[in-house]
């Protein structure tokens, strides 16, 4: 029997992110080739005619998986029904601006949606934020959708894990699809702790360490660290734009993992509610190794942890306790 479609969300879906995204879900990259899909798309009135145009295309590229599009300036339109929702809508940084730069806008938008998703999307919709600062905006959603199960909001951070594992494949030569379990702790930020530690390469002779097969602690416990907290930066200096095809693509896997499994002794990061877990302090939406399995999440317990790691961990979860309380601040 044919699958039911599932009810994407993807808000600020007439920028750069939304661009990119909306092609991928349509298309199976999300949720599977075998799931159609309907997607719903807000944004807000200014962006109207643009929404339109990415409504008209995703017409026009006559994808078999899409049963249809709802692209609204409505918030209510936009929530109802939803089984996944991706929280792209808000303001990007510039060049030069920290992330802590855009809080003030975006926070007060997820503190608005936040009521609206637990009115109006499925019980147990699957909630993946990505508009910057992912962390807090997810922290403020969950705080303002308190019926909704912490577990079911997230942030995005599999777009640093992927960036991790794409500059161990740069400096092994290996393909990025053998490189596994690094992990991504803390905030979505430049304090975010890049972690190799458990990290493996699948080689001729079996599963090798990261670390063992870098031979370069000196590059692991410095350059490797500051080029993935800095990538999105890099990116905007580059581009002049911040990254989208990669966050869009990111977005996918964050939630293919999530609804449909992570594989066999694979880990990825996302950013979830801390239950406490390695010490960090339970209530803050903090990068995880996790599993996933049936739709639901579980942080990888009993990794070893050295003092150079716990401290990172620590600096990444003091800079979630500050931002938690400027953005109450700026909601004041
Ligand atoms: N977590 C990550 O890994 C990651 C990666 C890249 C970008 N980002 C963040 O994602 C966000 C979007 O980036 P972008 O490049 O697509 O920006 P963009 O400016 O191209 O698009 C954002 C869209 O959101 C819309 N918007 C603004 N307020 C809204 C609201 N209240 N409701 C619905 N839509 C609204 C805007 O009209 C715009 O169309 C930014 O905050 C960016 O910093 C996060
Ligand atoms: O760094 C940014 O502001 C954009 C985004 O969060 C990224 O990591 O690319």
């Amino acid at each position: 029997m044919a699958k039911q479609p599932t009810r994407v969300l993807v808000t600020g879906a007439a920028g750069q992110i939304g661009y990119a995204l909306v092609p991928m879900i349509a298309r199976g990259a999300m949720l599977g080739l075998d799931q159609p899909v309907i997607i719903h798309m807000l944004d807000i009135e200014p962006a109207a005619e643009s929404l339109k145009g990415v409504k008209m295309e995703l017409i026009d590229a006559a994808f078999p998986l899409l049963k249809d599009v709802v692209a609204t300036t409505d918030v209510v339109e936009a929530c109802k029904g939803v089984n996944v929702a991706v929280m792209v809508g808000g303001f990007p940084r510039k060049e030069g601006m920290e992330r802590k730069d855009v809080m003030t806008k975006n926070v007060s938008i997820y503190k608005a949606q936040a009521s609206a998703l637990e009115q109006h999307a499925a019980p147990d919709c699957k909630v993946l934020v990505v508009a910057n600062p992912a962390n807090t905006n997810a922290l403020i959603l969950k705080e303002f959708a308190p019926s909704f199960p912490p577990k079911n909001i997230t942030c995005l951070t599999r777009l640093d894990h992927n960036r991790a594992l794409g500059q161990v494949s740069e400096k092994l030569n290996v393909h990025v699809g053998d490189v596994k379990n690094v992990t991504i702790w803390g905030n979505h930020s430049s304090t975010q702790y890049p972690d190799v530690n458990h990290a493996t390469v699948k080689t001729a002779a079996g599963e090798k360490p990261v670390r063992a097969l870098v031979a370069d602690d000196q590059w692991l416990n410095t350059e490797f660290i500051t080029t993935v907290q800095q990538r999105g930066a890099a990116i905007i200096k580059a581009r002049k734009l911040s990254s989208a095809l990669s966050a869009a693509s990111s977005a996918c896997d964050h939630i293919r993992d999530w609804v449909l499994g992570t594989p066999k002794g694979t880990w990825v990061s996302m950013g979830v509610y801390s239950d406490g877990s390695y010490g960090i302090p339970a209530g803050l939406i903090y990068s995880f190794p996790v599993t996933c399995e049936k739709g639901e999440w579980s942080i990888v317990q009993g990794l070893k942890i050295d003092e150079f790691s716990k401290a990172k961990m620590d600096a990444t979860a003091k800079e979630l306790v500050e931002e938690k309380s400027l953005a109450y601040s700026c909601l004041n």
